[in-house]
């Protein structure tokens, strides 16, 4: 084995310490900025092993998770909390340093609360017939089995153990599975992918292994195999019955954080108009909106839509809320359907709203709520948004995500 010996300059985008070498930047997972360490070149990357830490940065910190540094799921345990929460920070200015956007970005707020109540697991055969259930290696097609993982929400006590039964259930199929956990009001509600088409008897073995679990629901890529108590989750006063792998944000704390910035930028500014919420899911920002104001709601998740149009019905109290499902890639609200708008929210997946950001911009409506998950594809849309005219008044970096690279964004933007 070939060792050599670096310094590490700084972090890169995911996390990564990254050292400048003759053949350009080398990406050494798990190393902080100012380290002396002993690493192993991957043959034909950008990338290298750790092997040993030789000077560790004072801003390295003890792990609090076994499987850290093996498991893909976290990548920054190793860094003392002010360092990582300027990394975070770091990563939502250079975005927007880039797309040439001079704003100021505010302190990065905590919400990763009690833990994460969403999480998907992967169960996979190796050659020799072992299984193993957990989370994807950092950059590798192995699974890394877990027994326990403290990051996730309370709400997903018993998870681990469920997704290997499910596993050892669904073993014999050999396929590579996908299963997502949510933590709702009913318990877990869990949705398995990689397989479908399963012959009765063993449909008849997952029904008593949900039972065994205690499962509030367990589906096939959507195909209902067992329900045995609502899956409800509260959003404000509103009770919504989720559709099988529905989207959600990652943390309860998350959720509120998310949901409070979006009400103080959107509720006041809305007077007596409806407030527009795009990629609106199944309600996680209408149905608070709803509270206070009449509320127009679209999201491309027919399944979603029904959902919140259900719990609009059984809310009551709450002002008038219409909702449209509709792919907004492909058929963006334009400026006469935006118009009887006062404020538009949107909130879109990671690739971000490009065309709708490029209608919106052409548009009259006042002040614009954005929500973002990517702060690169965030930051493209905002100059999409400047460039007609907008100026971005706010910035707010949130970390639900908490010891991953992702950051989330929510912003203002006013004419
Ligand atoms: C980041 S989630 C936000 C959902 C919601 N705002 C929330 O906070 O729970 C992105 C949403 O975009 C929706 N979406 C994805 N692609 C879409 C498309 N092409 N058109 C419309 N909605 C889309 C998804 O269904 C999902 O609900």
């Amino acid at each position: 084995m070939t060792t050599e010996r670096l310094t590490i300059a700084c972090l890169g985008h995911r996390g990564d310490g990254c050292a400048q070498t003759a053949d350009g930047p080398l990406y050494v997972p798990f190393t902080l900025p100012g380290e002396e360490v002993e690493v192993q070149r991957v043959p034909g990357k950008d990338r290298a092993d750790l092997v040993q830490v030789i000077r560790p940065s004072a801003d390295r910190v003890e792990p609090f998770c076994p499987h850290f540094g093996v498991c893909g799921g976290c990548a920054l345990q190793h860094m003392a909390e002010p360092a990582y929460r300027a990394f975070k920070h770091g990563i939502v200015v250079s975005a927007l340093a880039d797309a040439g956007l001079d704003v100021e970005v505010a302190d990065i707020v905590p919400a990763h609360g009690r833990g994460r109540r969403r999480a998907t697991f992967h169960a996979r055969s190796t050659a020799h017939d072992v299984l193993a259930v957990g989370f994807m290696a950092q950059r590798a097609h192995r699974v890394v089995p877990i027994d326990d993982c403290p990051i996730l929400d309370p709400g997903l006590a018993g998870a681990v153990t469920a997704c290997w039964a499910v596993a050892e259930a669904l073993a014999a199929t050999g396929k590579p599975l996908d299963i997502q956990v949510t933590a709702t009001d009913g318990g877990l509600d869990v949705d398995v992918s990689g397989c479908s088409r399963l012959p009765e008897r063993l449909r008849q073995t997952l029904v008593r292994m949900a039972g065994a679990q205690d499962l509030a629901r367990l589906t096939l890529a959507g195909d209902l195999i067992v329900k045995r108590r609502p899956t409800t989750i509260a959003i404000g006063r509103a009770s919504v019955e989720l559709p099988p792998g529905a989207f959600l944000q990652a943390t309860d704390a998350g959720d509120i954080t998310l949901a409070t910035l979006v009400r103080e930028m959107a509720g006041k500014l809305a007077g007596k108009a409806a407030v527009l919420d795009l990629f609106a899911g199944v309600g996680t920002f209408a149905l608070r909106l709803a509270e206070t104001v009449r509320v127009t709601a679209v999201d491309g998740d027919a399944a979603a839509i029904a959902a919140l149009d259900a719990a609009v019905r059984a809310t009551q109290g709450l002002k008038p809320l219409t909702t449209e499902a509709r792919d907004l890639f492909r058929r963006p609200l334009v400026a006469a359907e935006l118009k009887p708008f006062r404020v538009v929210v949107f909130d879109p997946p990671r690739q971000g709203a490009e065309a709708q950001a490029r209608r919106l911009a052409d548009s009259a409506v006042p002040a614009i709520g954005a929500v973002s998950c990517n702060p690169s594809t965030f930051a493209r849309d905002a100059k999409l948004l400047v460039a007609g005219g907008y100026r971005l008044t706010r910035v707010v970096p949130v970390d639900q995500f908490a010891w991953s690279p992702h950051v989330e964004v929510v912003a203002r933007f006013e004419r």
